[in-house]
């Protein structure tokens, strides 16, 4: 892998990834049907970057979280679950003076493949990040600095604070970089665009959806997504239940020899709920990334963690155990692609294995 490297020893860290942005409470629906018509909620904790420090805590590696939370009983919660996935907290600010954001959403329909989400988070505790409140060596301070697109749409400090960490500089940490293009976030949609790329390019691996590239930029397909963003070391785009193709080594604006595309074809899973799958995703491919595995297999990684969270209702679930997902990362590409996984599958041998080391 170009960039820095992850998987190489390094004294100076504290922390495997280190995984910067909001979290919120979330109001999951009792029952399918529009927001209108929801009669009660049931709580659970959301955060694209949150989710994905989770997953790596629970998968065996260093994980922080760096954020804001409000002094309320939410912003309570959040810190107390997250710190139970094994994440480490102690960077998380409380401000005094402004909430906790929360958000509301609705089970997805699967005829459309849409659901209903109602952010109330606005002028929140995390929404006033920024260079001057966050200290650039509680997020550099990982071998990993996981980021994404939905910290940019929160506010312009937040997006001035992913300027700063994304800037050059000696021994920076491989950025990783979620696009997670959120349409009904922006204020202003149409800096959406342009913003993103930017961020993504300053990126040294970059997660994006085929369908996200396309609806932000324009842009059909892996090979066009390549050729706007040339400069990660790795980007991945992620085609759903199809699987994902990687760009990786030699960079195609180096005339040193052609890169390496891979395409991993995903797994076939009975989904139960589809949001926080890509999370997940990164969180499985980080982790092989960490672990210095091969390409094909840090995405068969991705593809396990993200059956495990499309297996059940919310976010996070506890991802397969280490070596019962080797073991399935190892098999042969007929039996890759006939496996099939259902609620429950994560719990197979998770009993009889032992906690990993990283
Ligand atoms: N129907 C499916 N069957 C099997 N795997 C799937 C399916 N949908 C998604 N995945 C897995 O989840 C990963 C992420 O999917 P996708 O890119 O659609 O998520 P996303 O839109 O980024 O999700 P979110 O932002 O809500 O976390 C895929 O790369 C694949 O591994
Ligand atoms: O939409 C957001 O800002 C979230 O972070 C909420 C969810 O947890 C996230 O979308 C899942 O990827």
């Amino acid at each position: 892998m170009s960039g820095p490297a992850a998987g190489a020893a390094h004294a100076a860290t504290t922390s495997d990834v280190v995984c910067l942005g909001e979290s919120m409470v979330t109001f999951l629906p009792s029952q399918p049907g529009r927001l209108a018509d929801v009669p009660s909620f049931g709580r659970a904790i959301g955060g694209a970057e949150s989710n994905v420090a989770c997953a790596l805590a629970a998968a065996g590696h260093r994980a922080k979280w760096v954020s804001r939370v409000g002094a309320d009983g939410f912003g309570d919660h959040l810190v107390e679950t997250i710190s139970r996935y094994g994440v480490d907290t102690s960077a998380v600010e409380r401000d005094p003076d402004r909430p906790t954001g929360i958000y509301f959403r609705t089970a997805t329909d699967r005829a459309t493949d849409t659901h209903e989400v109602a952010y109330y988070r606005a002028g929140s505790a995390a929404s006033a990040m920024s260079p001057a409140n966050v200290p650039a060596e509680d997020a550099l301070c990982g071998r990993i600095l996981h980021l994404s697109g939905i910290t940019a749409a929160l506010s312009g400090d937040c997006l001035s604070l992913l300027h700063s960490l994304t800037a050059p500089r000696p021994g920076r940490p491989l950025i990783s970089f979620d696009v997670n293009h959120r349409t009904g976030l922006w204020r202003d949609a149409d800096a959406a665009p342009a913003v993103l790329l930017d961020l993504a390019r300053r990126s040294d691996l970059v997660f994006v959806g085929e369908d996200e590239a396309e609806e932000a930029w324009g842009l059909n397909g892996a090979e066009a997504i390549r050729a706007a963003l040339p400069e990660p070391g790795v980007l991945v785009v992620k085609r759903g239940a199809e699987g994902a193709t990687v760009f990786s080594g030699p960079r195609p604006s180096v005339a040193d020899g052609p890169e390496s595309v891979t395409t991993v074809p995903a797994l076939r899973v009975d989904v139960v709920a589809p949001v926080g799958a890509g999370d997940a995703f990164a969180a499985g491919f980080l982790s092989a990334t960490l672990r210095d595995l091969p390409v094909r297999d840090r995405v068969r990684h991705g593809h396990l963690m993200a059956a495990a969270v499309l297996t059940v209702p919310g976010d996070l679930t506890d991802p397969p155990a280490r070596a019962h997902a080797d073991r399935l990362v190892a098999l042969d590409d007929t039996a890759w692609e006939t496996l099939r996984l259902g609620p429950g599958w994560t719990a197979a041998d998770r009993a009889s294995e032992e906690v990993p080391t990283p």
